[in-house]
């Protein structure tokens, strides 16, 4: 057996109890490949749990002391998910659960700032794979490790390969033509001239036909820019609204080059060396950019593949070995396959980092700074690097400086960090104890209409979820700490209808294209102004309208408000009166002034503190709370 294959798969999952009372999810989340765990959750379930918490999902501070409560429970489930061997074996003592079941969980979890060390890790956070820390050494491999972590076993099912899946894709809304009227910028020496039709950008034509199946007949500004720029061969870090097509904008002019220049996947080497790779922060991201790879490279030669935590390794090795040329993975996984020898970077012609600002922020940028350091990797002189995202915080910019070439250009598409103009914002003043009922009145108005609702802890969405369901909301949660199986069923029932209310945490802030997001409503607001932009950014997307409700604590969202001003204004949006004055009391708001620079070599004005000098750490911090 390679070293990658995986041996007996040990992971177990316990269910939470609202999960259960989802009832026909485990039904429908059956696959060919295995089948879904009857989880026992444990002791101390999910409902006992709380009995310690206020209304509001807080600690009541003893609530993990209790035999039999909080989140101790020691977990037993058969495995789910669909494994390697096509069933899990046995069942597991559910060591290594993750979500409410396991020892490693929420242990320790009462107070805030106490993080957990359970006797077997946890999860690790940024939004990648579980590990255990103080694994039990087992030689033989008995106890399902792999390198000190729990073997991950689970395989997502095949992707559908039929035409009208792969370019199925929602419409463009009503606003699409307003985007021509966004002011853009181009900084940097000898930009080229953009590109007015897709026809000008000179693709090939199996990538024309690809662009028409998918219903693009005109390219928005980002991509209008920066497809040429790309494609003169140019390092870029480009910043363009939520929702404003920068996928598209990255993947064409790579895919275009490699068709060019004839490259063609082979399943003849033990060492696949692609010609791009993409990374993103979430695993539900890079799936997403995988799956737009993988539509505008059909019927052609160029092979894409993904690789992210919480699937089997040895399923995504066997996948790469098929042949690789455009590889997206999450920066954990990546590392993990460059590391085994399966992937070399000789080759490489593109690097992207989508989500660029929290690529580099002090979650990830380790690991970015491991990846350009891999062995064999080209410098930044010999490859291109690719930035984008829809906000860039001063301080990051200077720090991505270091991945790119000096001579960079920067595309600004409207305000920096700005948030969308089709999302209409509003917040609502409320108390901490009044948000949940509010919150259930809002939904029960909005009725099937799809909404995203955030929260600020993995513990508060699992707690608002359950609250949902049991007064009849058909609701459904993604966070970190939910199984890797659970966040996809979790989107796809989000996606399909069947679930219209999904509780995130910021792990779903960024980057998610789900069709028909009517409403995001911000439960707890973040700590971060650049989050609360990704946030309300999963709706209106690509011309539609879409609406944003934020809960505002004054007791808990006081340093935002300067912030939310100006994004609110910006934006042409409405601002409260009573957020005037909690921002700014009698001093009036002369003098002030919040990140209208664009590019940083300028010499920007972004806001020298306060909510937006905390780059997306502390949007991060909710998938990093307990080890
Ligand atoms: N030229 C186009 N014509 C029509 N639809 C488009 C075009 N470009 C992109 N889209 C669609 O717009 C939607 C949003 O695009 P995308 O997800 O790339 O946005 P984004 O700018 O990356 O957003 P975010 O900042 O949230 O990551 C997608 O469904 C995409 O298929």
């Amino acid at each position: 057996m390679e070293d990658w294959e995986e041996g007996t798969g040990s992971k177990t999952t316990a269910l939470t109890s609202y999960y259960e009372s989802e009832g026909p999810q485990r039904d429908s989340s059956n696959s060919d490949r295995g089948k879904y765990g009857r989880g026992r959750g444990g002791r101390g379930g999910f409902k006992s749990s709380f009995s310690g918490v206020d209304e509001n999902g807080n600690d009541g501070g003893n609530w993990n002391n209790k035999e039999g409560s909080g989140f101790r429970g020691r977990g037993r489930g058969r495995g789910s998910g669909s494994t390697d061997q096509g069933e899990l074996p046995g069942e597991g003592d559910g060591s290594f659960e993750t979500a409410f079941g396991g020892r490693g969980g929420f242990r320790q979890g009462g107070e805030q700032g106490s993080r957990g060390r359970g006797a077997g890790g946890g999860y690790r956070g940024r939004d990648e794979d579980c590990y255990a820390q103080g694994a039990p050494k087992d030689p033989e491999n008995k106890g399902g490790f792999d390198q000190g972590r729990p073997r991950v076993t689970y395989i997502p099912d095949a992707l559908p390969e039929d035409e009208e899946s792969i370019f199925a894709h929602y419409e463009k809304g009503v606003n699409f033509e307003k985007y021509d009227d966004m002011l853009v910028d181009v900084s940097g020496s000898n930009p080229p001239p953009p590109i007015m039709t897709f026809d000008e950008a000179a693709l090939c034509e199996s990538l024309k036909k690809n662009i028409i199946k998918t219903g693009y007949v005109k390219p928005t500004p980002v991509q209008k820019y920066g497809i040429p720029i790309i494609s003169a061969g140019r390092d870029i870090m480009a910043c363009a609204q939520t929702g404003s097509g920068k996928t598209a904008a990255f993947l064409l002019p790579i895919l275009q080059q490699l068709m060019a220049d004839g490259v063609a996947a082979s399943s003849f080497s033990e060492l696949q060396e692609p010609e791009a790779i993409i990374v993103a922060p979430t695993r539900e991201l890079i799936s997403q950019i995988y799956l737009e790879a993988r539509k505008f490279a059909f019927g052609t030669c160029v092979r894409p593949v993904v690789v992210y935590g919480g699937v089997s390794t040895g399923h995504q090795i066997r996948d790469i070995l098929r042949g690789c040329n455009v590889l997206c993975g999450t920066p954990g996984r990546l590392l993990d396959v460059i590391g085994r020898g399966k992937i070399g970077c000789s080759k490489l012609q593109y690097l992207v980092l989508d989500e660029a600002d929290r690529m580099l922020d002090m979650g990830f940028e380790p690991d970015m700074r491991r990846l350009v350091a891999s062995p064999g990797m080209q410098s930044k002189e010999n490859r291109q690097t690719l930035m984008f995202s829809a906000t860039y915080p001063e301080d990051i910019q200077r720090l991505a400086a270091d991945f790119l070439k000096t001579d960079y250009l920067f595309l600004a598409v409207g305000v920096v960090g700005g948030a969308c103009r089709d999302v209409e914002q509003k917040l609502l003043q409320v108390t901490k104890f009044s948000k949940r009922e509010k919150l259930l009145d809002i939904l029960q108005t909005t009725g099937t209409e799809r909404t995203m609702v955030f929260v600020g802890t993995k513990r508060q969405a699992d707690f608002i979820a359950t609250y949902l369901c049991q007064q009849n909301v058909q609701t459904t949660s993604i966070h970190g700490d939910r199984e890797q199986r659970e966040r996809e069923q979790a989107l796809a029932d989000f996606r399909s209808g069947r679930r219209p209310v999904l509780v995130a945490t910021s792990v779903a802030a960024r980057g998610l294209d789900i069709p028909d997001v009517q409403h995001v409503v911000n439960f707890d607001l973040p700590d971060n102004i650049d989050e609360y932009v990704h946030r309300i950014g999963r709706t209106g997307r690509c011309g539609n309208t879409g609406r944003a409700l934020s809960f505002y604590d004054p007791d808990a969202d006081g340093q935002l408000a300067r912030f939310l001003i100006s994004i609110l204004s910006k934006a042409q949006q409405e601002v409260p009166s009573w957020l005037e004055e909690s921002a700014f009391g009698d001093s009036g708001s002369e003098g002030f002034n919040t990140f209208t620079s664009t590019d940083s070599r300028k010499g920007g004005s972004f806001a020298a503190s306060g909510a937006r000098s905390q780059p997306a750490f502390a949007a991060a911090e909710e998938d990093e709370v307990w080890e």
